[in-house]
């Protein structure tokens, strides 16, 4: 059995960076920006005012100074003409500060009558003007390689982008097999069970910027198993779940060797998640997934997720590691490591009681994953304790 470091490295190393491809600003968001783009404009244009009030000389700024109004400058339409002595004009949020002002009075601090305004007794230092570059400047540019945010789609908008070079999407056929399965919706009969994990795995893979596509189930036969490798023709990444095991109907592993996986491992110390196998098949990389439900988690969130982030071109492809004080005390791990399910609570880590690889009610209620090193000895309360977060 290798190590979970081992297994990672070997994972990684069955994946690249996959291609570029321009995608509409409306698709962009939770891609990956696989350029730096420059700004095609500056931000704001124009000095423009941040309040809606009245444009004029600061010089000229004191209690009950009185100013002529002399027009208007609003959002998308400036006032034309240049500011004089004892001249003010009305101005909007946004728009342009007339040629020849320079500083802005909320109208709050102002009494109009006609076309005279006179300014009241608490008028600020602050102009109320944004200068003009004062977000951005033409050139300036958005950094790649980086999992776009909605403010980044709002950025590159501004920016004047309309379309955008994305890596392109992972492709991952997910295979459950098991003739135990039925698909959500469907009627069990009394000896089966709902396929959960292709779904839960669809969902996590697709939150990281993957298309996943769910391949109809293989049915425990050799035959069958070999129909529904032949439809993950196509994708960049195959993910089995279940049939890893030892029992005699775990045909993954003799079925792909016999359509050519060259096989990279099979067996990982930890726990949940030992039978796990990866290797490459054809052009395609192949993970094999355990079949309990929270050992495919688990696996999912431990290997699949930094190889789908190594095909998008992503520089951390792992989850990053955090620590925190143990609430309770644990006893010594076995010889795998331990991926435990776990809760935070007023900053301290408390692993769930029931730990067994079937409980997704106990995952569902999890926000993290505890990690303990083969043969770590036991901890007590408070002892500082690595996690991933869910
Ligand atoms: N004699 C031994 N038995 C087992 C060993 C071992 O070392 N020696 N390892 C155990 C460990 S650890 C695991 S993990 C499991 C993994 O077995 P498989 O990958 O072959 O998985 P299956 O037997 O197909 O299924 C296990 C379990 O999960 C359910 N399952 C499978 N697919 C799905 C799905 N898509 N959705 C929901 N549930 C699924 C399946 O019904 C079984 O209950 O082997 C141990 N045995
Ligand atoms: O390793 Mo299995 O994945 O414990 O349940």
């Amino acid at each position: 059995m290798i190590s979970v470091a081992q297994a990672l490295d070997a994972v990684l190393s069955l994946v690249a960076p996959l291609s570029v491809e321009t995608v509409p600003l409306r698709a962009a968001n939770g891609r990956v920006l696989a350029r730096a783009l420059t700004a095609q404009r500056t931000q704001p244009p124009f000095a423009a005012s941040s309040m809606d009030g009245y444009a004029l000389r600061r010089a000229e700024v004191e209690p009950d100074a009185m100013f002529k109004v002399v027009g208007e400058s609003a959002a998308g339409h400036r006032y034309e003409g240049t500011l004089r002595a004892g001249q003010a004009v009305r101005i909007f949020t946004g728009a342009p500060v007339p040629q020849g002002a320079d500083f802005v009075v909320i109208q709050e601090d102002v009494t109009r009558r006609g076309d005279l305004i006179t300014l009241g007794h608490k008028v600020g230092p602050k102009d109320n003007i944004r200068p003009a570059g004062g977000d951005f400047c033409a050139g300036d540019s958005l950094s790649a390689l980086r999992l776009l945010r909605p403010a980044d789609i709002a950025l590159l908008a501004a920016m004047n982008h309309a379309n955008i070079p994305v890596t392109r999407k992972p492709i991952i056929a997910i295979l459950a097999t098991g003739d135990e399965l039925v698909q959500p919706g469907e009627e069990p009969g009394p000896d089966q069970i709902i396929a959960s994990n292709s779904y839960g795995l669809a969902a996590m893979l697709e939150n990281a910027g993957a298309e996943a596509r769910l391949l109809p189930i293989a049915r425990d036969t050799e035959a069958s198993l070999r129909q529904a490798f032949a439809l993950a023709k196509g994708a960049d990444l195959i993910v089995t779940i279940g049939g890893a095991s030892v029992g005699d109907l775990d045909l993954v592993a003799p079925v792909a060797a016999e359509l050519g996986l060259e096989q990279s491992f099979y067996k990982v110390a930890m726990r949940p998640g030992k039978p796990l196998m990866a290797g490459k098949l054809s052009d395609a990389a192949m993970i094999g997934l355990p079949g309990n439900p929270v050992s495919a988690m688990v696996c999912g969130a431990v290997f699949v997720l930094p190889m789908v982030r190594r095909m998008l071109g992503l520089a951390e492809t792992t989850a990053e590691e955090l620590e925190a004080p143990l609430g309770r005390d644990i006893g010594e791990n076995g010889p795998r490591a331990h991926y435990m399910r776990a809760n935070l609570r007023d900053g301290k880590i408390y692993p769930d009681d029931r730990q067994d690889s079937s409980l997704l009610s106990v995952l569902a209620t999890a926000d993290a994953l505890m990690i303990r090193p083969p043969h770590d000895p036991a901890r007590k309360a408070g002892d500082s304790q690595r996690y991933i977060t869910l």
